[in-house]
This record gives C-alpha cells, sequence and structure tokens, in this order.
C-alpha cells in the first residue's frame, strides 16, 4: 500500500502536494459512502494525485464541547483508513474559534485554490462550509468553476434504509449491532487507546482485564462484547470486553472498555490496542456480589469464543 502524507498545516503546503484531486469532508468513521466519495474523486481525475480536506476537531466538537463524545474514529484511525482507500495526501485542518469564523469564500479561495493548490474538488451532496454554514455545493461549484478547478458533486451512496451516514452508523453502535455497523463501515468498528490501570480486580476475579479509556470515542450501547484485539506488531487476539461503568463495583465513574484476552498472559499497560467489537452479547448489570459476575463473566467468554469462532468458520 502507498503511504500517504498527512498535512496539518494548511498555510504550509509542500509543492509536491500541490495539484491534487480532493474530497471534502469531516469522514466520521471512513465508511462505504465516503469510500464511495473518494473513489468517485479519483475517477473524476484519476490523473491527480488523490486527497482528502478534513477538519480535527470535529466541527460540532468544537461548537457543542458539552455534548458527550459521539467520534467513530480520531485521527490516526481516520488517516489509517483514508490511506488504505488510496489517499495520497490527507489535508487535516486545525478547526479553531478562528478558521470556524472564514466566510465560504475565503475558505474555498484562500485554503483551496490559493493554499492547497487543488485542481479539483468532490463533495456529496449535504457538505456546507464556512462561517455559519454559508457556502454549499451550489456555491462549492460556482465559485471551484470561477478559481479555474474543477468540481464533481457525488451523489450520496445510499441502500434501502437511506443514505449511509456517520449518523446512522452511531445509532447502530449505540443501539447495540456492531456487526451491522461492520458492514455499513467496511470493517469491524474498533476503539483504539492505551491500556490503564484499573483496580486490579480482574485478576481476583480470574478475568484480567485490560482497561481502555473511551476517550472522544463514542460510548456504543453499555454491555458485553465478543471483540478482537490488535495489539503492537499486528498480532489479533480474540476476547470479551465489558463497556460500561461496571455498576457492580464501581457505579458513576466514566464509561470504559475493559477487555479480556483469551489465552493470553502478559503485560499490556500502557500499549496501545485496537479493540473491534463483533457482537453484543448482553447488556451490562449490576450483580448481588463477585462471585455472581465471576460466573456470568466465564459464561460470556465462552459465548464470545463460539461467536468468534462461527463468525471464522464463515457460518
Ligand atoms: C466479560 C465481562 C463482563 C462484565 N460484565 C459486567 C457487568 O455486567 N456488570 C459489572 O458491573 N461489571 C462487569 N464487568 C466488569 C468487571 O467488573 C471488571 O472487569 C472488574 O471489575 C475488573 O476491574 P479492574 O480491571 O479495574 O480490576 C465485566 C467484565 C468482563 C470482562
Ligand atoms: N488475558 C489477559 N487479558 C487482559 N489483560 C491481561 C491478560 N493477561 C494479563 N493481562 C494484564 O493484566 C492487566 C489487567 O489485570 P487486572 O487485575 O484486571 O488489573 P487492572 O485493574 O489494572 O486492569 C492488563 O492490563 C494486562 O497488563
Amino acid at each position: 500500500m502507498l503511504k500517504a502524507q498527512l498535512h496539518t498545516n494548511w498555510r504550509d503546503i509542500p509543492p509536491e502536494a500541490h495539484g491534487c484531486a480532493a474530497a471534502l469532508g469531516n469522514f466520521d468513521g471512513v465508511h462505504l459512502g465516503h469510500a464511495h466519495l473518494v473513489h468517485s474523486t479519483h475517477a473524476a481525475r484519476p490523473d491527480l494525485p488523490l486527497a482528502v480536506v478534513t477538519f480535527e476537531p470535529h466541527p460540532r466538537e468544537l461548537f457543542r464541547p458539552q455534548d458527550p463524545p459521539f467520534r467513530l474514529s480520531l485521527p490516526d484511525e481516520r488517516f489509517a483508513a483514508l490511506q488504505a482507500l488510496g489517499v495520497q495526501h490527507v489535508f487535516q485542518i486545525g478547526f479553531d474559534e478562528e478558521f470556524s469564523r472564514m466566510t465560504a469564500e475565503r475558505f474555498v479561495e484562500d485554503v483551496l485554490h490559493d493554499a492547497l493548490c487543488l485542481r479539483h474538488v468532490a463533495c456529496g451532496p449535504d457538505f456546507a462550509f464556512g462561517y455559519r454554514r454559508g457556502g454549499d455545493v451550489t456555491f462549492l461549484a460556482e465559485r471551484t468553476g470561477e478559481l479555474g478547478m474543477g468540481f464533481t458533486s457525488v451523489p450520496a451512496l445510499a441502500d434501502a434504509a437511506g443514505p449511509y451516514s456517520s449518523t446512522r452508523i452511531r445509532r447502530l453502535l449505540q443501539e447495540g449491532y456492531p456487526e451491522r455497523a461492520t458492514e455499513e463501515l467496511g470493517r469491524p468498528w474498533f476503539i483504539r487507546g492505551q491500556v490503564q490501570h484499573g483496580d486490579k480486580r480482574g485478576r481476583l476475579l480470574g478475568f484480567p482485564t485490560a482497561n481502555i479509556p473511551l476517550g472522544r470515542h463514542l460510548e456504543p450501547a453499555r454491555g458485553v462484547y465478543a471483540v478482537t484485539v490488535r495489539l503492537p506488531g499486528g498480532y489479533t487476539r480474540p476476547g470479551v470486553a465489558n463497556i460500561g461503568r461496571r455498576p457492580t463495583i464501581n457505579d458513576g465513574q466514566e464509561s470504559r472498555v475493559e477487555v479480556n484476552l483469551f489465552d493470553f498472559d502478559g503485560d499490556l499497560y500502557g500499549q496501545t490496542l485496537s479493540v473491534a467489537l463483533h457482537k453484543m452479547l448482553r447488556a451490562e448489570q449490576r450483580f448481588a456480589g463477585l462471585d455472581e459476575l465471576k460466573a456470568q463473566i466465564a459464561q460470556d467468554a465462552q459465548q464470545a469464543r463460539m461467536v468468534l469462532n462461527a463468525e471464522l468458520a464463515g457460518i
């Protein structure tokens, strides 16, 4: 796979990254609809280097910081997914107060044309940009034309339920259907994070769990999942995870991922893991005591093994 380049300072783009065909958007999750947009951008100008223009943080994280976290993918994960689609340059614009006040006119002229020197631009039908979302697809088509850039408006990819969207995938995860999110993402949804120290109770229960904070990731339905875990070095292992607040032990704390890797015994503290959700097994519960919890976890682990084996066997 060709390595992509990440550009985080739009005012200082190296000349070799000029002249791209770029798709615009937030690309949260990089789902099948996003892939369709990227492929269409390439199809419009296969002779130009392929790029994406995106924003970090997501504008909604800046405008509504009080909202619960909702990200499907953080910048590293998004970059990797875009790279896998064949994108050569990711222009990741720092979205701060000042940038948010830039008019649509200035965005097209100063950023897309003068700074990134794009030769072709593409976006989906609902892309709105610039101060108070003052620019839309029609405006973009007009202004890019006047500035001598090509433009493609790409219709949203849809299935029977409507267009693919990050919002739709978030809802599937919040309702406990990671396997349906997998279909719409084109890969299982995963949470990537660094393993932190917990209360050291997992080992006493006979199920050590690597704890990963959700951070800015969306919180999916609270409960138990069959998962696969990618370790540094590229190894993938099956496991079982609880996502939630662990009401049996200490209710009211931050929600986190706790994952027990099957047939594994090693120190994971400080390591970065990606935990991919395959299937939700049950909702999180408050148990009367640790013995009940332990018995239930043993059953969960058994069920997760069966689910993952069946998936591997293609059943
Ligand atoms: C498969 C699995 C299922 C779990 N289910 C629940 C649950 O339903 N309710 C709950 O309060 N805690 C649940 N837990 C969380 C345990 O309370 C947690 O793993 C244990 O407290 C260890 O925490 P520690 O890693 O901080 O030591 C579950 C853990 C695992 C691995
Ligand atoms: N099979 C395993 N699955 C998950 N973590 C494991 C496993 N074997 C060993 N570990 C280690 O044990 C730690 C979890 O043990 P635990 O008693 O639950 O402590 P903590 O509360 O700090 O998470 C993990 O962070 C990891 O370093």
